[in-house]
């Protein structure tokens, strides 16, 4: 790609990156899974899975957030839970739709949303004070937390790049948008890519069939379109015009691996921002969290001059409301202004505190020849998403983190959100969702 040029510090209006409205808001199914088999059963069936919230991606505890401060990783296991396992296998399994990403992050970092509890209308004999508290906050503050561990599967899922197209963004900045399809779910997940190295192995793939001008217009082409263009395979060197000559008998493949072995040596490692759909957050100004402004952020540094070579990936998946649906979050939205907190609010509605998982950015990392010894700077502050990203057989190596540190810490509140419900939304991440982000 040739990208124009960003501002000379690389900032970008809020909300600069592109918002990406809802073109698919997910039908409710998760829960009924869930009910279904119960967040509890995803266990822990790898020798290589990470607790995160183990020593291993320990927030930094005393030291005030810092912008530059990254924090090398490293490994551990977890010991076998045979009891666990073996009570596991006496149940069915779960449904690929819920599994088949390589890690299901802790759903749930309290107790297990028991499928047969009804917090919002207990039992008519259960005791409850209905003057001093909700229903449900009874039977909440009974819960005790215990930490839910991931699930580790053996494949990823399958992705496919199915088209691309450059967008030039309101700052100068160009990026390519990548429109993917999987086989686990149906939804349109996204791959905003900032840099030329980064290109899409199924993209570039060829089809049967296909006209270079059909190569273009799905995106499948390098460097730039211009009226009249009539081929797709200019580009001269690159790994993606090596991917092609390779596909046309020009290179083994021995040859157009040391290319490509080459290229990743000269590079540092990218950028990488896992990002969940946020409609409240990235379209409607909500001031409840802080999604938008973390879009804005992620496609602000990978817009930096210093990021040009290496390059940066927004995996925009579409897991809206940690999972749940926006529906469903406009409920807990209205659970919290009646006093729940976020985690809180998705029990009562009986979906677990988070609901999401990571496979599918896993594959669409590897897709987008991010995988290997070359690694990734993953900027994020959850612990889950760094473990859960790495995918069964470690595909993808998280080499750094790069905190997300609020814009209004940064500056002292004189920029970014400002709210008492941004502020609860943080405080809740931190405490009760492990997030490695200290109030300086
Ligand atoms: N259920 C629910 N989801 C929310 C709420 N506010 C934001 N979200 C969703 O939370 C997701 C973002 O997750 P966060 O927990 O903020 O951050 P994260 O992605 O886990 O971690 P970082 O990588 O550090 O940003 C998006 O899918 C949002 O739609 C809320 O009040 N309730």
């Amino acid at each position: 790609m040739t990208a124009s040029s960003s501002t000379a510090d690389g900032s970008l209006p809020a909300h600069a990156s592109p918002a990406f409205p809802p073109l698919y808001s997910p039908p409710n199914s998760r829960p009924q899974q869930l009910d279904e088999y119960g967040v509890s059963d995803l266990q822990l069936n790898g020798a290589r899975a990470k607790s995160p919230n183990h020593d291993t991606f320990a927030a930094p505890t005393s030291a005030p957030y810092n912008t530059a401060t990254t924090h090398a990783l490293s490994t551990s296991s977890l010991p076998a839970d045979s009891s666990a396992a073996a009570d596991a296998e006496s149940r069915p399994p779960p449904p690929p739709s819920l599994l088949s990403p390589a890690v299901t992050p802790p759903v749930t970092p309290g107790e297990t949303t028991s499928a047969h509890t009804n917090l919002l209308h207990p039992s008519p004999s259960a005791p409850s004070d209905t003057t001093a508290e909700l229903p449900h906050q009874h039977s909440l503050r009974q819960r005790r937390p215990s930490k839910p561990r991931p699930r580790l599967l053996e494949t990823l899922p399958e992705v496919n790049c199915v088209v691309r197209a450059r967008i030039p963004t309101t700052t100068g900045q160009e990026m390519f948008l990548h429109l993917y399809t999987n086989n686990v779910d149906g939804k349109e997940h996204l791959a905003i890519v900032f840099g030329g190295n980064i290109r899409s192995r199924s993209l570039d793939a060829e089809r049967p069939g296909e006209t270079e001008l059909d190569r273009m217009i799905r995106g499948a082409y390098v460097g730039t379109l211009y009226p009249g263009r009539t081929s797709s395979r200019t580009g001269e060197g690159s790994s993606a015009a090596v991917g092609q000559r390779q596909q046309q008998g020009e290179y083994d493949d021995d040859a157009a691996q040391a290319v490509r072995e080459q290229e990743v040596q000269e590079r540092q490692a990218p950028l990488v921002r896992i990002h969940s759909e946020c409609y409240t957050g990235e379209t409607v100004w909500s001031a409840r969290c802080d999604c938008g402004e973390q879009l804005d952020e992620a496609a602000r540094l990978m817009s930096l001059p210093s990021a040009a070579s290496s390059g940066g990936v927004i995996v925009y998946l579409r897991q809206e409301g940690r999972g749940i649906g926006l529906s469903e979050k406009l409920k807990a939205y209205n659970l919290q202004d009646l006093g729940s907190d976020t985690y809180e609010a998705n029990l009562l509605l009986r979906h677990p505190a988070d609901a999401r998982s990571y496979g599918l950015a896993t594959a669409m990392l590897l897709d987008l020849g991010l995988g290997g010894d070359q690694g990734i700077r993953l900027l994020t502050n959850n612990p889950d998403k760094v473990s859960a990203v790495e995918g069964p057989n470690r595909e993808v190596v998280v080499k750094e983190r790069v905190p997300m540190v609020p814009l209004a810490w940064r500056t002292g509140g004189k920029e970014g959100i400002k709210s008492q419900e941004v502020e609860r939304y943080l405080s809740t991440k931190i405490e009760k969702f492990k997030h490695m982000l200290n109030a300086a």
